[in-house]
């Protein structure tokens, strides 16, 4: 393992870092297990108040346990997760998940399709799915109006969520996940099943995000490295539930590394700030 990212200090009386208080996520030889599959394991992992990380990895690596950890859905079966500070496992998850914002394809089949893009992106203000309120304040639907403008999607407020086209359906989950200014923000597969233009829309998007240094930390899963937007710091690439490289992006992100996670000889390229990869 390429041991480039500080991992820090633990403290030998309490088994906890020192400054937990500055780390969004603190992993500890963290394992899960289903059914007999070893989902994850012995991974540790830091994410920092201004850190953006992309977890890359093959199909079944662990990439969404991984997040789901992050997110407070799910426990660790060994090891302990630290998020915002919370122990999981010892907190209301439901109030450490207002402070979250998390986009999936789960979270994006449990909207329904009647519901008014603005009512989706503002209800996660309420930490409800589906629209429960008459009439939202003002200030939440001025909110709303301006995340989905900076997504370039302002004029579908008043559409059905289910009448939107998949790369709006994205960027209507990102705006919802940062409805409630979450300390830290988690994105699966933000890009998956966009076509070029609307990947690269999304990447220059989240690019703008990334460099935005009010935004939150993040985290975002992909398998491809075209899809990293420039602006992320830190990279963690995991195989087989186990990590096989984590630390700054540059650093991390070899051909040597990438060809080891996806079991293949890759060549990795750089052009300006984006990356690209194939077979040798
Ligand atoms: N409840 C479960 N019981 C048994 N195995 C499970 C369970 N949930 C997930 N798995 C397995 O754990 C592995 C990791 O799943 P996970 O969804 O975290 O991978 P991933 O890296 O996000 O994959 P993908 O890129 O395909 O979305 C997969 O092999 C999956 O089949």
């Amino acid at each position: 393992m390429n041991a480039a990212h500080d991992t820090p200090r633990d403290d030998a009386s309490t088994g906890q870092p020192e400054n937990l208080e500055d780390l969004v996520v603190h992993a500890s030889g963290v394992g899960v297990r289903r059914g007999g599959n070893k989902l994850l394991a012995d991974l540790d992992w830091s994410v920092e108040l201004d850190e953006r990380w992309v977890i890359l990895g093959p199909n079944g690596a662990g990439k969404t346990t991984l997040l789901k950890l992050a997110a407070a859905e799910l426990h660790p079966t060994t090891g302990t997760v630290h998020v915002l500070g919370e122990k999981i496992g010892r907190t209301d998850v439901f109030e450490l998940r207002t402070r979250i914002g998390f986009t999936s394809a789960a979270v994006n089949s449990r909207v329904p399709g009647d519901e008014k893009v603005r009512d989706v992106v503002v209800s996660a203000g309420y930490a409800v799915m589906g629209r429960w309120r008459e009439r939202y304040d003002e200030l939440d639907t001025e909110r709303a109006d301006e995340l989905l403008a900076a997504l370039g999607i302002a004029h579908l407020g008043t559409r059905e969520y289910g009448t939107l086209s998949e790369g709006e359906r994205k960027r209507t989950l990102i705006a919802r996940a940062q409805m409630t200014d979450p300390e830290l923000l988690l994105l699966d597969e933000p890009a998956a099943g966009l076509d070029l233009g609307g990947r690269e829309d999304l990447v220059a998007r989240l690019s703008e995000l990334a460099l935005d240094p009010d935004a939150p930390a993040m985290a975002l899963v992909t398998h491809h490295v075209e899809e990293i937007p420039p602006g992320f710091t830190h990279a963690l690439l995991l195989a087989e539930g186990r990590t096989v490289a984590a630390g700054l992006l540059d650093d991390v992100l070899t051909a040597e590394n990438l060809s080891a996670t996806f079991g293949q000889d890759l060549v990795l390229e750089r052009s300006g700030d984006r990356f690209f990869a194939r077979r040798r």
